[in-house]
């Protein structure tokens, strides 16, 4: 049984609010008895009847002075009633009981505590759940109403740090999440998103009302009017004074709603398609946002928002056919470039993953009218070289250093200010391999910290052509400085050591516009302009990767994965594989939309250790972790050097990977630019355990291919980033032979 967390809950107003409380306390046993004071006898005698109170009251007066140290006062009467309600508090009220109400707005309840006892007393703790229901009354209350809802706290600086405690353990006893925040914040927060679609839905519904074809509108008003004004038969007293109460806040909120109204009024009557899109496909963005962050699905903010443990039984093998999703590299790239294109790009195979995702919604936060993604389809009306707008606050990138990097090329020449940001991964992550040479060319960019994000980007500084031998075999930082060129004077040229992926240059070539590419060199001349065209993107070879390594380490395998994109830029796996020993067939080889494509057959075959070439390096740089994996269930020692970049990835996936085996009992020794893993012949090769992804999703996804091999089960701590590039992958998974479960 519970533990009483107070002793007495005395109610002040029993309706859907007040009711619903004493309910949730008694169903959770945490207050030794209930007392409810209503304005009327009636409510008094139903209050008892429904088993919502103990007892009841009509005067308050007569009830307080019974109160002892220990009880809980919870005021949940029309806003503006509250004032009345501490008269009576002040004069009544023992010592040591504590005092918290349930009113929509709080600027008004410390009014009112200022008006009654000269400041917030410390024994008054104000609050705001932020549940309801168009119903109200006595017979509305629940007790689950605030199961998984969130309760508001507003304490001040004098608030008891007993009482505060107090007034949260209550609220978590009864299953709600206690969040706390100042007063003034709280009611600009309400005021947007629930005030003022209370006056719009009352306002709405009266206008329509009053017309003198109500009756028609009424009859045949279909599920749209009826969903959206759901709300306007919410209680009028307590609107009303809700209304009065935060009306600083509410007019701002009414005045910035009327001006976007009138614009948008403007685009119908101008029979501006391009405007009403803009509008439409951002809210139908921002809604469905929503609505996934309600079902605790990630969307470019997922390390801290939701905590996902892979656990995953030993397996046998893999069998079937399927087809990854779409790649995340060329995804990121058809945003960018159909935005900057003159006239709509049509792309299909969009990942739908959170990276590319975020890539998306910066576009849309920069004026760009992109429709979908609607199963791998998206529209984008493109704006032109010239045609981004600033963004209204700084551009959230989530966990993709891709974003993050191209978009500081692309960005770096415009002539509006704009900052860059991430998640803890990604805020961790070098920058200055960007910001150098951009700045060589002209930019203004400040970072964080250690070259670290964010990045600060000053528009307006005009940028000159750049000849830039690349430090390092990076893809992002050759893209971040070719894009940037588009905007610059002259001639703008990449050298790199070693080839990496080239889908910008291609890409770029498919818009129409120029790039020489003469072996190492790339070199575009600014100022030109992009034509929009159609892409189909690939299935990502990164994501096929998991299971070409599942597929070759598990006796009894034989895998099919559709239309892979096999861009000699990002074919190292393959090669590796295939000079380990793996047996990989590629069927029906053919070109889409300037890219290689082809389905990858794998059949299981025995491994042996090798030395990897590090030629190999930036064409497999992904797929390490899954590579690691194959290489501890290889005959021999696999060695791998050249690769500290693995060091800064979203995790150091060579220091992840080499902790990961070793706690599953394989032989693996990390090195400053490598690793050396000693292969394991036994059928069972990793012992059960737990391992940390470290929120990196291509660590998460190798160790679950693991299991494969386990003789245990292996847990995987921390794996909601596996959405940022393969959203669908437990379900691939297990589709095709992998026992994972998700917790
Ligand atoms: O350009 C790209 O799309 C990418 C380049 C690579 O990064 P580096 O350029 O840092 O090697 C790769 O690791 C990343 O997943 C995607
Ligand atoms: C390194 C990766 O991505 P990014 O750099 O875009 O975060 C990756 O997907 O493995």
């Amino acid at each position: 049984m519970q533990q009483a967390k107070i002793g007495r809950l005395l109610v002040v107003g029993v309706g859907l609010i007040g009711g619903s409380f004493a309910l949730a306390l008694k169903a959770a046993r945490a207050c030794r008895e209930v007392i409810g004071v209503t304005s009327g006898r009636n409510t008094c005698d139903e209050a008892k009847r429904l088993g919502i109170v103990d007892r009841a009251s009509v005067c308050l007066e007569e009830v307080l002075p019974q109160l002892e140290p220990g009880d809980l006062v919870f005021v949940a009467v029309p806003t503006l009633a509250v004032e009345s309600v501490f008269v009576q508090l002040k004069r009544y009220l023992p010592a040591g009981v504590t005092v918290t109400d349930g009113a929509s707005v709080k600027g008004s309840v410390v009014r009112a505590a200022e008006a009654v006892w000269g400041g917030v007393p410390s024994f008054l703790v104000p609050g705001h759940p932020i549940a309801g229901s168009e119903r109200s009354g006595v017979t509305a209350a629940r007790d689950d109403l605030y199961r998984d809802h969130r309760i508001i706290l507003t304490p001040l600086e004098d608030t008891g740090v007993d009482h505060l405690r107090r007034v949260e353990q209550v609220w978590q006893a009864v299953g709600a999440e206690v969040l706390k925040m100042p007063v003034e914040e709280h009611d600009e927060v309400l005021a947007a998103t629930s005030h003022l679609p209370h006056v719009i839905a009352f306002s709405l519904v009266d206008t329509l009302a009053h017309d003198a074809e109500n009756e028609n509108i009424f009859r045949y008003a279909a599920g749209g009017f009826r969903d959206f004004t759901r709300i306007a038969s919410s209680d009028p007293v307590m609107w009303r004074d809700i209304m009065l109460a935060n009306r600083e806040a509410i007019l701002k909120a009414i005045d910035l709603y009327s001006l976007n109204l009138s614009s948008l009024r403007g685009a119908i009557a101008a029979g501006d398609s391009g405007a009403l899109m803009g509008v439409f496909t951002r809210a139908k963005a921002a809604r469905d946002y929503f609505t996934k962050m309600l079902a605790k699905q990630a969307y470019s903010d997922s390390m801290q928002a939701q905590e996902i443990t892979f656990i995953a039984q030993p397996a046998n093998a893999v069998n079937g056919k399927l087809r990854v999703p779409g790649d995340k590299s060329m995804s990121h790239r058809s945003i960018m470039l159909g935005s900057l294109a003159e006239g709509v790009t049509e792309v299909e195979g969009f990942l739908e993953g959170e990276d590319a995702l975020a890539t998306l919604q910066a576009f849309r936060d920069m004026g760009v009218v992109i429709e979908g993604p609607d199963n791998g389809r998206v529209v984008i009306h493109g704006v032109g070289l010239r045609g981004l707008k600033a963004p209204s606050g700084p551009l959230y990138l989530g966990n993709s250093g891709t974003s993050m990097r191209l978009l500081a090329g692309l960005l770096a020449g415009q002539r509006f200010d704009v900052t860059l940001t991430g998640d803890e991964s990604l805020s961790k992550r070098p920058m200055n391999r960007v910001a150098n040479p951009l700045r060589d060319m002209g930019a203004n960019i400040e970072t964080g910290p250690e070259g670290r994000p964010p990045l600060i980007i000053k528009g307006g500084s005009p940028m000159k052509g750049l000849h830039y031998p690349l430090p390092m075999a990076s893809a992002q930082v050759k893209s971040a400085v070719l894009l940037a060129g588009l905007y610059a004077e002259g001639r703008t040229s990449t050298v790199e050591p070693a080839p990496t992926r080239d889908h910008t240059e291609r890409m770029l070539q498919g818009f129409g516009y120029a790039v020489s590419r003469d072996g190492p060199e790339a070199a575009l001349d600014g100022n030109g302009a992009l034509k929009s065209c159609r892409i189909d993107v690939p299935a990502d070879i990164s994501s096929a990767a998991f299971f070409m390594v599942a597929a070759s380490i598990s006796p009894g395998s034989d895998i099919v994965l559709e239309h892979v994109g096999i861009n000699p830029t990002r074919d190292g796996v393959i090669n590796i594989l295939r000079a380990m020993g793996g047996d990989i067939e590629l069927l029906n080889t053919r070109e889409v939309g300037g890219e290689p494509v082809a389905d990858i057959r794998v059949r299981y075959a025995p491994l042996r250790g090798i030395r990897i070439p590090e030629e190999q390096v930036p064409l497999a740089i992904d797929e390490f972790p899954a590579l690691f994996v194959a290489a501890a269930c290889a005959q021999g020692e696999t060695v791998l050097t050249g690769a500290e970049e693995l060091r800064v990835k979203e995790s150091d996936r060579i220091q992840a990977m080499a902790d990961g085996m070793v706690a599953l009992g394989v032989t693996a020794r990390a090195t400053a630019d490598g690793i050396v893993i000693q292969g394991a012949e036994a059928a069972r090769v990793f012992a059960g355990g737990t391992v940390d992804s470290l929120g990196d999703h291509r660590i998460a996804m190798a160790f679950a291919v693991a299991s494969l091999r386990a003789k245990d089960t292996i847990r995987i701590l921390h794996c909601a980033n596996v959405a940022t590039s393969f959203p669908n992958f437990a379900e691939l998974a297990t589709g095709v032979g992998l026992k994972l479960q998700l917790a």
